[in-house]
């Protein structure tokens, strides 16, 4: 399959775009007229119910040489993965937890076989929750994938991705993110030999910017550094895999046609990336050391205020300038679920064991903070302003205890004494 050359984004958060890559394609002044420019079919995509209240409320029109309607009936997939949705029936464990990277398989294996999961919470019927999964595959795509059961945050760690998708096609290298919505179609091309990275899979509130309080107008993530394609379509008809998720479950049909068929759309709901070095890190300029909810990027909110489905918060680089501080994170039990990917370099908190590719999990209520070399080295620092350079790791937060899968308990990459990053400390003396 040809990928289109045309690589141009329209930038802006959940901005109302229009695109067309054929001029006239889009009609005017109206979405569904009695005949289309050029014959198209035009189809809407529904992200949140038709009532949604209009500042919730997501929906792109699509222009496609052949409805999406026109496919047979999906078969179950068959062949065995590794990717399970919510609800997980596992009983949840309170223990620590710590991956080293998965490997890059040795036999051919795309984006849809190479998917992973390592738990999750909520349940995907209920529209609640998010799933977590980890990529790691050594071919492209040579077939369409499209997730019924939420969007998609993928965090690429290793090798660059081509996004073909049925808005516009989309670069992503590691320290950028994408979010394709619920439903979309996508195809994932390997620019090199493979590629690894992470994946929120949301069955909740679409993932939105933060509120910024205090912070004023600007700050952390800004709307105007969010990209979405432009129209982009192939004409090709040639039979095609369609595999679907669907509740869970892979289904798979044949299609006769190029699934990105879409010569132009219109609306608020469209895949997008975004570059995490353009995040615009706020933090004190006193002392203390924050809330990590400063380096939000994106929010899925629930039904009580502040407490998120889950929030995707990086750890960026930059300065570290406290004063008469500990300046790692601290020691905390937080009663959010934190699970924690790195794509780069090293994290402040964890001095080894930690490692690009990686994961850890720190479930509800579970004790945890820095390692003894961190602690011990930020305990006798000499606190110039230091700059933290070289490092991206992120935490995708939730609400509900994150539940992990057969899979990810039994990996080979599960570090069994983790708990010991913990247990030399020395006691405190008050008679000192
Ligand atoms: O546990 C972690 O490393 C994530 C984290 C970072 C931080 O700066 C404060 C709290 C927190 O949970
Ligand atoms: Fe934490």
């Amino acid at each position: 399959m040809g990928t289109p050359n045309s690589r141009s984004y329209m930038v802006g958060f959940a901005n109302h775009f229009a695109s067309e890559a054929v001029a006239g394609a889009l009609p005017q002044g109206q979405n569904s007229p009695q005949k289309t420019p050029f014959g198209l079919y035009a189809e809407q995509l529904s992200g949140t119910a038709f009532t949604a209240p209009r500042k919730e409320n997501f929906r792109s029109w699509l222009y496609r040489l052949r409805p999406s309607a026109n496919h047979g009936a999906f078969k179950p997939y068959g062949k065995k993965t590794h990717l399970e949705t919510a609800p997980f029936t596992a009983p949840p464990s309170p223990n620590r937890m710590r991956w080293n990277a998965q490997p890059i398989p040795t036999e051919p294996t795309d984006f849809i076989d190479g998917l992973i999961t390592y738990g999750g919470n909520g349940d995907v019927g209920a529209g609640a929750g998010i799933g977590i999964h980890v990529y790691a595959c050594n071919r492209s795509m040579e077939r369409v994938f499209f997730n019924a059961d939420g969007e998609m945050l993928i965090v690429p760690e290793q090798g660059e991705l081509t996004l073909v998708t049925e808005f516009g096609i989309i670069d992503l290298e590691p320290q950028q993110i994408a979010v394709i919505p619920r439903g979309v179609r996508l195809r994932v091309e390997l620019k090199g030999a493979s590629a690894r990275g992470y994946i929120c899979e949301n069955y909740g509130a679409l993932f939105r910017l933060p509120d910024l309080g205090p912070i004023g107008s600007n700050g952390l993530a800004n709307p105007r550094d969010f990209e979405t394609p432009v129209a982009a379509y192939e004409d090709v008809d040639a039979p095609v895999e369609l595999v679907q998720k669907y509740q869970g479950g892979l289904w798979t049909t044949m299609l006769d046609h190029s699934p990105f068929d879409v010569v132009a759309w219109h609306g608020n709901l469209a895949p997008y990336r975004y570059d995490l070095r353009h995040f615009n890190t706020i933090n004190t300029v006193s002392f203390d050391h924050p809330d990590p909810s400063i380096f939000t990027v994106l929010t899925s909110p629930t039904d009580t205020v502040g407490t998120a489905n889950c929030d995707f918060v990086i750890f960026p680089p930059r300065w570290m300038v406290a004063e008469n501080t500990f300046r790692p994170p601290w020691f905390h039990r937080n009663v959010m679920s934190e699970f924690m990917g790195l794509i780069t370099g090293a994290y402040d908190a964890k001095a080894d064991g930690f490692s690009p590719g990686g994961a850890s999990l720190h479930n509800q209520m579970s004790g945890h903070g820095p390692d003894q070399a961190s602690y011990n080295a930020a305990v006798n620092a000499d606190l110039k302003p230091h700059k933290q350079e070289n490092t991206m790791a992120f935490m995708f937060e939730s609400r509900a205890v994150i539940r992990t899968t057969d899979f990810a308990m039994n990996s080979p990459s599960m570090q069994l004494d983790y708990d010991d990053v913990w247990s030399n400390f020395e006691k405190g003396n008050p008679q000192a």
